[in-house]
């Protein structure tokens, strides 16, 4: 197709934080472009995954802009999970623009991905106590400081979709529903 180097990046982006910008730029020092594949994306309206494919585009998409990530460098495609693992690599390829470096820490995706002869490179973790979608959703449910764990536009998209109430709500839901 093209001569680019292409890397991707998956993970689910619950929502999108710094350590998720830190690698990005990490990874466009290494490749031409990046592939930010949001994973299941079919899972919204739960307590680990609260947020819609299209409002993680919308806060990923805002959150490069807000960082002067050149947009010609990088694609954002949500992903959605299937059953079958030993197939998965084929559905992310038919789903993406070619690529040829993997990014993951997740142990499943790397074997999948090195079983079908791919490079994968495991990206450092940055402040990982702190820098962790679970993180994000945990301070937010207990009332701290999350919004410093993630960009102001992230925050902006939060409120536009009232992001706090929702989590909220599924606390509450999930505690009537034991
Ligand atoms: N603090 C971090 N530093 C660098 N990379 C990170 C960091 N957190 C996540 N990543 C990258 O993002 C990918 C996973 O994305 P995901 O959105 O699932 O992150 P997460 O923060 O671990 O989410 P959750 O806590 O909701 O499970 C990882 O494989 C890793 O490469
Ligand atoms: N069979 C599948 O659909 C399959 C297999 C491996 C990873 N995934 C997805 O890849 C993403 C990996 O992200 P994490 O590193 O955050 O776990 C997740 O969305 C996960 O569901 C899906």
């Amino acid at each position: 197709m093209d001569n680019k180097v292409r890397g991707i990046l998956i993970g689910r982006m619950q929502p999108i934080h710094k350590g998720h910008m830190q690698v990005i730029k990490k990874i466009l020092e290494e490749v031409d472009e990046i592939i930010i594949c949001i994973g299941s994306a079919q899972l919204s309206h739960e307590l680990k995954n609260p947020f819609t494919a299209g409002e993680r585009v919308v806060m990923v998409a805002q959150a490069l802009a807000e960082e002067k990530i050149d947009p010609s460098k990088y694609y954002i495609i949500p992903l959605e999970d299937i059953n079958y693992n030993a197939i998965w690599t084929a559905h992310v390829k038919m789903m993406t623009p070619p690529f040829s470096i993997v990014y993951s820490g997740n142990s499943l995706v790397k074997q999948l991905f090195s079983e079908e002869g791919y490079e994968v490179r495991n990206p450092p973790l940055y402040d990982r106590l702190n820098l962790s979608g679970s993180e994000v959703r945990r301070r937010i449910l207990a009332d701290e400081n999350w919004q410093e764990l993630v960009n102001q536009s992230t925050v902006d998209v939060m409120e536009e979709i009232d992001g706090v109430l929702r989590l909220k709500n599924l606390s509450v839901k999930e505690i009537s529903d034991i």
